[in-house]
């Protein structure tokens, strides 16, 4: 139905002295839906959810990567192949047939009718200065759908359809709950009868007893019109009760994809396992560890080299992406504060390109700490080498792609290279 291949958004930040920056809210995405489907986009705030899902109906221009709509699953599959390996005679091909990127005009207009977004909030979705009739019109008036009285009855269905009365048509939005906002937004979504839907957060701003109703008259509408839908939550119950597959982002990026069950019970990236085991389980009794990540989630004008994920990662190994930076902090950590007495006042540590100068310390001495922390302090893998005088070499590091764990999941780790 629709697939997004290496889609980036890098907002321009515009600063003092370093002049412009970019910030890199989504970076080389890479995910399929199929027609019917509902994936379920989750990761903490700030992880690029709603950007990548703006972008995926072209609310939002991307700055790089593809997107084909309507493309039959074995295009899709050949696109992301020629990619792969360079072909790019093959990959323009397919690109002209079906790129949503490329497409214009009425063209353009006419896919509208197909794609649309419910927001996150309800009371600031909502025109505040039209009726409640014109707000569920308007997509279908501005995209040529239908127009005059056609539109009109269409509307009024659709209130109905949303489990509102007729009559409401006639009221302003702030006259309505917000669970009711939330139908009228659902109705002015699938007013063009789309075969795709965005939801953002599509229950976080409603009390807790509204949100069922919500979600259940999506899983109707689903389930009567066959609608795809990519709902972006950072609720992984939500998740769990409306999805078929889950994707997991963080900083930006694609952690891993799989069908629902597959990654909320058995999650395969550090950074999932990490953000299911903070959410409290059904039955009690159960065993499960609670991963605590140190740090916070990076900042996207300079994100972290490697995987982005690293820094804080509790299985992060010698190739993640470790700077003699990072090194040099934790080595200065160490030799001031717990190996104090070992090493004394007169050490020095300084990060240079690709390695780290211990002044001051004996060698050995450095590879004993290395030896006894590397399994807590996980920069310290990064340390290749420790030469006679003292000169730390850092390991080289690699980008992960997203890997084939098995038939259906992909997870970008290292680990499942
Ligand atoms: N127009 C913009 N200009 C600059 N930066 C932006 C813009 N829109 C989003 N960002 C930044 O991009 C990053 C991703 O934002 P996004 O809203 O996509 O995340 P999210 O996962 O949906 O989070 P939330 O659940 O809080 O909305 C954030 O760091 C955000 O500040």
């Amino acid at each position: 139905m629709i697939g997004a291949f290496n889609l980036k958004k890098y907002f321009p930040v515009r600063g003092g002295v370093v002049g412009t920056q970019y910030l890199k809210a989504v970076d080389n995405v890479t995910l399929t839906v199929r027609r019917g489907e509902v994936v379920g986009v989750v990761g903490e705030s700030g992880s690029g959810k709603s950007t990548l899902g703006r972008m995926l109906i072209r609310l939002l221009e991307p700055t790089g990567g593809e997107i084909l709509f309507d493309a039959p699953e074995e295009e899709m599959v050949k696109y992301r192949e020629a990619l792969e390996s360079g072909d790019k005679e093959s990959a323009e091909m397919i690109s002209r047939k079906y790129s949503l990127l490329r497409k214009k005009g009425s063209e353009l207009r006419k896919l509208r009718t197909r794609m649309s977004m419910v927001f996150q909030d309800p009371y600031s979705s909502l025109d505040p200065r039209f009726r409640i009739l014109d707000v569920i019109m308007e997509p279908m008036i501005s995209t040529g759908y239908l127009r005059g009285e056609e539109a009109r009855k269409k509307a009024l269905d659709l209130l109905e359809e949303v489990g509102l009365p007729r009559a409401f048509g006639n009221r302003y939005p702030h006259e309505l709950s917000g669970g009711q906002r939330q139908r009228v937004a659902i109705a002015r979504a699938l007013s063009t009868d789309p075969e795709l839907v965005i939801l953002d957060e599509p229950t976080s701003a409603l009390d807790v007893s509204v949100q069922a109703q919500i979600l259940n008259l999506l899983k109707e509408f689903r389930r009567r019109k066959n609608i795809t839908m990519v709902l972006i939550t950072h609720n992984i119950a939500v998740v769990s009760y409306m999805a078929d597959r889950v994707a997991v982002m963080y900083s930006g990026r694609l952690m891993e994809i799989g069908d629902k069950d597959d990654v909320l019970t058995r999650p395969k990236h550090p950074y999932t396992m990490a953000l299911i085991s903070s959410v409290p389980r059904p039955r009690p009794g159960e065993a499960r560890k609670r991963i605590v990540l140190k740090g916070d989630p990076p900042n996207l004008l300079s994100p972290p080299r490697g995987c982005v994920f690293h820094p804080r990662c509790p299985m992060a190994f010698h190739e993640c992406g470790w700077t003699a930076e990072e090194v040099a902090e934790d080595i200065n950590y160490l030799v001031q504060g717990k190996y104090y007495n070992v090493f004394g006042d007169n050490v020095k540590v300084i990060p240079l390109q690709d390695k780290v100068k211990v002044e001051g310390a004996n060698p050995e001495s450095i590879k004993k700490v290395l030896e006894v922390e590397r399994e807590n302090i996980r920069s310290l893998t990064a340390v290749k080498e420790v030469t006679e005088d003292s000169l730390l070499i850092i390991h080289a590091f690699q980008e992960p792609k997203l890997y084939k764990e098995s038939e259906r999941r992909s997870v970008s780790c290292l680990l499942y290279r």
